[in-house]
């Protein structure tokens, strides 16, 4: 089975310069293997809030690394310094709307502050990258939804239209666990075993 390359960056000014300790790659990581079950590998880097380097940051990612995905978390919101989406959109040969459109309608269950996020998702080359909040629980959030008690689906978190994103670029066949989020795809690009 083909690897899947996911690129994470945490753009922080902050956890950069060692004020805090970053927790938004660890908050990835951690996720992605309790979610992922087809095999992956991770691509890191810490950023500071610099336009210019999360450019050259996420195109080395999709260009040098041969990223399939790229996850942002950090320098989403309206601040001056916050200016992950126009670097995203900078390098990005073009724009997936519903990607930004899901994890605001996601968050608002969260917080009320959620349309404060300028998040959005971008494909350049093989790769579809995506921009997550910083605060380290917003990771979990908006990749796996929002559920009941029960763990019942009540909002899809992104997760679950990721891997049919990949295959349509041509990347991996990526598997999840359903029990943390389940991936949809059309019956046509099921591999046979899942039919
Ligand atoms: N990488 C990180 N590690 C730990 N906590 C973080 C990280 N990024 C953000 N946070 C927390 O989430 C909050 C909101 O994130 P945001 O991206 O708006 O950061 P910020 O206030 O611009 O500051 P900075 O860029 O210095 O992290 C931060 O104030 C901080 O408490
Ligand atoms: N799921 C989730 N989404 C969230 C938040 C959060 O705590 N959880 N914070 C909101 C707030 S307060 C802001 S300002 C924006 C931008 O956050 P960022 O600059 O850390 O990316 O994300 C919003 N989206």
């Amino acid at each position: 089975m083909q690897t899947c390359r996911i690129g994470l960056v945490s753009i922080s000014d902050r956890a950069a310069n060692g004020v805090y300790q970053d927790q938004g790659i660890p908050a990835l990581e951690t996720w992605l293997r309790r979610a992922l079950v087809s095999p992956f590998t991770l691509e890191t880097r810490l950023v500071p809030d610099e336009q210019p380097l999360i450019e050259q940051t996420l195109s080395e990612l999709v260009d040098e690394m041969g990223c399939h995905l790229v996850l942002t978390t950090g320098g989403t919101g309206p601040a001056r310094r916050d200016v992950t989406p126009d670097a995203t959109r900078a390098i990005a040969d073009r724009e997936m709307p519903g990607f930004g459109e899901q994890m605001r309608q996601i968050s608002l269950h969260f917080v009320p502050t959620a349309i404060l996020s300028r998040q959005m998702g971008a494909i350049r080359k093989q790769a579809l990258i995506l921009n997550l909040p910083g605060q380290p629980r917003a990771i979990k959030e908006t990749l796996e939804g929002v559920k009941d008690g029960q763990g019942a689906v009540l909002v899809p978190g992104i997760f679950a239209s990721i891997p049919y994103c990949i295959q349509l670029l041509e990347g991996p066949y990526v598997d999840t666990d359903p029990a943390i989020v389940a991936s949809f795809r059309p019956k046509s690009a099921r591999r046979p075993a899942e039919e």
